[in-house]
């Protein structure tokens, strides 16, 4: 790219960052470096002999100017990492950093048909819009994103209530919307040109030929005449930068320019219409802040096709460069010769077999893949019955072991499954098995993705609601509901008591208020991991009931001390 074209489109974004400041009043509370724009500091480099001002450097410290806002972050560019964001100071972890609206919200391409105007799933008895037909909520939603210009255009592609064409409408909509948003706010133009769309790299490897052909097509029988770099350039734009929030997908400049890292120190909420970016784990002044483009628990192998061939690039990062994953061995197989052991990933690929580390045993590349497609496919098969997904999970820590990643992923869906009924309805065993889950499956996030993390968040979460619910029947002495296979009172405390063990790591038997106290701690955890989430009142519930059963525990302790004491007294007379 010329290097005058790439320092305006950096000039636009870090004009737009600045513009955000009016939307994040918290960067009001920090003071300002003054002139440490990209801008300055290029030309404070330029002055300094470096004409070309390929890397860009933090500036040194300058007179505060109180008042001014001070984005915590600020934008770099280096021949590797391209544009990225880095702190601007030492943020704290769980401090919010940004908060940013979508430019664009548009429904997901290759999703069900949704609601044009606030993107909730369509129920059975949606309507047609009045004036173009379009997919809306009923009775007529409130949402604001189907707006007239958008209504006249629609209105000439004649929609009917036809599945088929509105799957299609879902992937004309990010082009038509954005074409729309520019008309209105040519501004907008300059923001999206500037944003990467990694254009050349597509067309190269053919990646949404398919898909931009069908939007050109879409765009002629709607009587928009744009051209095809514009449209390529779009699409481009979203496939590389959007992200994925309730029912739709958004382009939001800023948050985009974080690169990837398969263990982000940032995570992000959409809350009420807005994008909150937070810090994982605390980030010092200087390091870049990162997001994670793929889910946590895919392998190495999963996680580098799938940016490969969405995001065009390889990750370097110390996960991907090594098949133990970090400790997890979340892609290793089970090893059929000895107890316990796992076959590790080749390191490079020009090795072709997998080897066990424990025995030596050694097998073809080619067959242990085979082995991993299979469990993939068995595990696809089985979704929402907690039953099925039970039969399921044992068959695939049979076949590729209970630490591998597609056994993981089964084993997150089992607990989600569970936890989805009514909380009093889920049988004493399920509830046990999600405490153990859980347990697992936190071993792991502990190791991939550490600190405020949604994953340890939710896991926390379900893994105290699940033990609190034990704890609730057994004070309410409903024993054979504490677990399916006991009735009676030992065995339901031995229960309760190995809950106890799992959630203070220790080989003694803590007393009921110790537990109460670890399960409190586990809860505001989760609770303060998952500020913007939707399970937040689960949270909340739990650590109420676990309050109420606290001091309720404190006191009968009180009473049964004074009691003690009253009869002290009166066996001394
Ligand atoms: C959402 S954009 C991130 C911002 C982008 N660097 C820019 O200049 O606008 C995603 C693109 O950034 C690049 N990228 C992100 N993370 C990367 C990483 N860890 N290593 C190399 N390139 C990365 C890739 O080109 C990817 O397609």
């Amino acid at each position: 790219m010329a290097e005058a074209q790439r320092r305006r489109r950096l000039a636009t974004l870090e004009e737009y960052l600045s513009s955000m400041a009016a939307g994040n009043p918290a960067w009001r509370q920090k003071a300002v470096q003054k002139n440490d724009t990209f801008i300055g500091r290029l030309e404070r480099e330029d002055g300094r002999g470096r004409s070309e001002g390929v890397q860009c450097r933090p500036s040194p410290p300058q007179a505060p100017d109180s008042g001014a806002p001070a984005p915590p972050v600020q934008l770099l560019w280096s021949p590797e990492e391209g544009r990225h964001l880095v702190a601007s100071r030492d943020i704290a972890a769980g401090e919010e950093i940004f908060r940013e609206p979508p430019l664009v919200l548009t429904p997901r391409p290759y999703a069900e048909p949704v609601c044009l105007a606030c993107l909730a799933p369509l129920k059975a008895d949606w309507s047609g819009c009045g004036g173009c037909g379009a997919p809306l909520c009923s009775p007529p939603c409130d949402g604001e994103l189907h707006g007239a210009a958008e209504c006249c255009l629609m209105a000439g592609l004649g929609l009917q209530q036809d599945r088929g064409q509105l799957l299609l409408l879902n992937q004309l909509l990010t082009t038509t919307r954005t074409l729309l948003l520019l008309q209105e706010a040519p501004q907008a133009g300059h923001i999206v040109e500037a944003m990467q769309s990694n254009t050349e790299k597509r067309r190269r490897s053919g990646v949404a030929q398919a898909m931009e052909k069908r939007v050109m097509e879409g765009l002629k029988r709607l009587g928009m005449k744009e051209e095809e770099g514009v449209v390529r350039h779009i699409c481009g734009v979203f496939d590389t930068n959007a992200f994925v929030v309730d029912g739709g997908r958004a382009l939001l400049p800023l948050a985009a320019l974080m690169n990837h890292h398969c263990g982000a120190n940032t995570q992000h909420w959409f809350h009420r219409g807005m994008l909150v970016v937070r810090a994982a784990r605390s980030i010092p002044k200087g390091e870049a802040l990162t997001n994670t483009y793929t889910p946590v628990l895919w392998g190495n192998r999963a996680r580098a096709a799938y940016l490969a061939s969405s995001k065009l690039f390889t990750c370097r990062c110390e996960r991907c460069l090594d098949p133990r994953e970090l400790g997890s061995h979340l892609s290793s197989v089970r090893c059929r010769q000895c107890q316990g052991g796992v076959l590790t990933p080749p390191s490079s690929p020009a090795e072709t077999v997998w080897r066990c580390e424990g025995c030596g045993e050694s097998v073809a590349a080619a067959a242990v893949e085979a082995m991993v497609r299979a469990a993939a496919t068995m595990a696809k098969g089985a979704v929402g019955d907690p039953a099925e997904l039970l039969a399921v999970t044992c068959q695939l820590s049979r076949l590729v072991g209970e630490r591998h990643y597609v056994t993981v992923g089964a084993k997150y869906a089992l607990i989600e499954a569970i936890m989805a009924g009514r909380l009093q309805d889920v049988p004493g065993a399920d509830l046990r098995r999600v405490v153990d889950l859980c347990g697992d499956l936190l071993h792991i996030a502990d190791l991939l993705d550490p600190g405020l993390s949604r994953l340890r968040g939710v896991l926390l979460l379900e893994q105290v609601r699940a033990a609190a619910e034990l704890l609730r029947r057994q004070t309410a002495g409903d024993f054979s509901a504490v677990s399916s296979v006991t009735d009676n009172e030992e065995d339901a405390t031995i229960t309760a008591t190995s809950i106890a063990c799992d959630f203070t790591c220790d080989e003694k038997v803590p007393s009921q208020l110790s537990l109460i106290q670890k399960l409190k701690t586990a809860a505001t955890e989760s609770e303060n991991i998952l500020q913007y989430d939707p399970r937040l009142p689960h949270a909340q519930e739990v650590l109420r009931f676990l309050q109420d059963l606290q001091a309720e525990g404190k006191a009968e302790n009180e009473e049964e001390e004074a009691k003690v004491k009253e009869d002290g007294k009166e066996g001394s007379h």
